[in-house]
């Protein structure tokens, strides 16, 4: 059957975990997926921060929020939230979205403060995905589990050290388990946005007015803005709904060209005035023409 995903009830039928729901980016694409028709779950540390969530996420359609206080890092309760959903239904599909992450020099960093990141990121996918995974393979059920990553996953990233590794960890668990589940019609995929400022990412990846980084600007994306929260929730819906299932493994960089940009490139001669590059091409073909002049 063939799916359009511009069908308003595209989603219909599914039912999608967004872990870190409550908050920035899980809440907004918990919103685009329960406007087209899925059963939402959040989840979150704050009761509060996912009450006050769910109550956005479902006045933009009629469909059933469900809200659960877990913490990802433990397994445990990971696995009682799970049941939980099983018990209203299964899931048809899991965006591993909590996060933790900080700007720090790596020197500075106690290994209590690189497991705060990496036991959230690294260790809580894991269980979500695999909570989730083992649920689906023994009812005979197909899935979608989608991570949000981010670019560091192939070019790695100063003073966010821990998140790198991490994400890159989950890019390594999205090829494996495409695999080793892809014979149970379990599909993984990720997500790797860049800039879509968010409070709280903001607030702990660019804490100081006077000191920006490339990584939070604007200017070093090609396209010259932040992402629209609307640009990833309609990647997000695609992924979670069934328009292309022969899709997996894959992760996919949605940030406007900012990661193939690199200071390696000659990205920064976008700013050249036509002038300054008939000035370039007069000095080369100069260049050209005095080697020309020497060969026999
Ligand atoms: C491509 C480009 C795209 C553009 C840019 C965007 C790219 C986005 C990519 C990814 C973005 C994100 O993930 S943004 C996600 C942002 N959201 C979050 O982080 C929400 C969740 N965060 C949290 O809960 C907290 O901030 C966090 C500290 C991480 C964990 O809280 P906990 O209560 O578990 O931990 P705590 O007990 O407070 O602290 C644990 C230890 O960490 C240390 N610690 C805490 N903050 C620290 C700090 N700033 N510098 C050093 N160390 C720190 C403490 O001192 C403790 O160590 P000891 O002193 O030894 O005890
Ligand atoms: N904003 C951006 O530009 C980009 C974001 N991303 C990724 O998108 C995702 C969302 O980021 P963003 O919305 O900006 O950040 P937020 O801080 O708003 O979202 C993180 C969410 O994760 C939840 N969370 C954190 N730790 C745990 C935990 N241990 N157990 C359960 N939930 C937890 C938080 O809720 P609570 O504190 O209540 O537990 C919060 O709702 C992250 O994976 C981030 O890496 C990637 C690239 C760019």
């Amino acid at each position: 059957m063939s799916i359009d995903i511009f069908r308003p009830d595209a989603l219909a039928g599914k039912s999608i975990l967004v872990t870190g729901g409550g908050s920035g980016l899980g809440k907004e694409i918990s919103k685009a997926l329960a406007d087209r028709g899925a059963t939402v779950h959040i989840c979150g540390r704050r009761a509060q921060v996912l009450e006050a969530a769910a109550r956005e996420i479902a006045s933009s359609d009629k469909a059933k929020v469900y809200t659960h206080v877990c913490d990802i890092r433990d397994a445990d309760q990971v696995d009682q939230m799970m049941e939980a959903i099983w018990s209203v239904g299964p899931l048809t599909g899991l965006l591993n979205n909590a996060a933790a992450n900080f700007i720090a020099p790596t020197k500075e960093l106690s290994p209590r403060g690189f497991r705060a990141v990496t036991s959230t990121v690294m260790d809580g996918s894991f269980h979500v995905t695999l909570a989730a995974g083992k649920r689906w393979i023994a009812g005979g059920l197909k899935g979608s589990v989608v991570s949000n990553l981010v670019t560091w996953v192939w070019t790695g990233s100063a003073f966010v050290v821990p998140s790198a590794m991490a994400k890159t960890a989950l890019h390594a668990m999205t090829m494996s388990l495409a695999v080793e589940w892809g014979p149970y019609g379990i599909r993984l995929n990720a997500t790797a946005p860049g800039p879509f400022p968010t409070e709280s990412a903001w607030e702990k990846l660019n804490p100081l007015p006077d000191t920006k980084s490339s990584a939070t600007s604007a200017d070093t994306v090609p396209m010259r803005r932040f992402g629209q929260m609307r640009e990833l929730q309609s990647l997000i819906i695609f992924l979670m709904s069934d328009a292309c299932e022969y899709l997996t493994g894959q992760t996919i960089a949605i940030d406007g060209g900012q990661h193939l940009a690199g200071p390696g490139t000659f990205a920064d001669l976008s700013v050249l005035t036509d002038e300054q590059w008939k000035a370039a091409r007069d000095a080369i073909v100069k260049s050209t023409e005095r080697d020309k002049s020497q060969r026999a």
